[in-house]
């Protein structure tokens, strides 16, 4: 800006921009530890659900459980509304994520079976 005269309109818009780069770089530094934060709890998450599907291997469990799903679904959406987040979207993404789960646990099972890790079912008794 030149000395003791109000700014030139250039000027003025020159500042500006400037402010909304700082504020724009600003912004996407938050934006980076938050995606940094969902990797770090997306990775824990399928750590878990990793070891739900060897278990349910090994127990010859059906790899998805509706029910489950649909409690799941029901929460998160109630979640979302409290947080002014759009439900539908909190819908789309942990059907996105179960969808990969269900996807691994078959994987899992298949290969329990061609391994003969799966538990056998119990052999019927005649008696009662
Ligand atoms: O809780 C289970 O039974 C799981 O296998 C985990 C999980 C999930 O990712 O949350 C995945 C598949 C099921 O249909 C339900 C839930």
């Amino acid at each position: 800006m030149s000395e003791g005269t109000a700014p030139a309109v250039g000027e003025a818009a020159s500042v500006a921009d400037e402010a909304a780069r700082e504020r724009l770089l600003y912004l996407r530094g938050s934006i980076d530890n938050l995606d940094a934060a969902l990797v770090h709890l997306l990775a824990e998450r399928f750590k878990c659900t990793q070891q739900v599907g060897e278990l349910k291997a090994r127990h010859s469990l059906p790899p998805a459980d509706p029910a489950r799903e649909a409690a799941q679904i029901a929460r998160l959406r109630r979640l979302a509304e409290d947080a002014r987040l759009d439900p539908a979207f909190a819908e789309k993404f942990l059907n996105f994520i179960i969808g990969e789960v269900v996807q691994h646990h078959r994987a899992i099972a298949d290969r329990a079976v061609t391994s003969g890790e799966a538990r056998a079912e119990q052999p019927r008794t005649t008696a009662g």
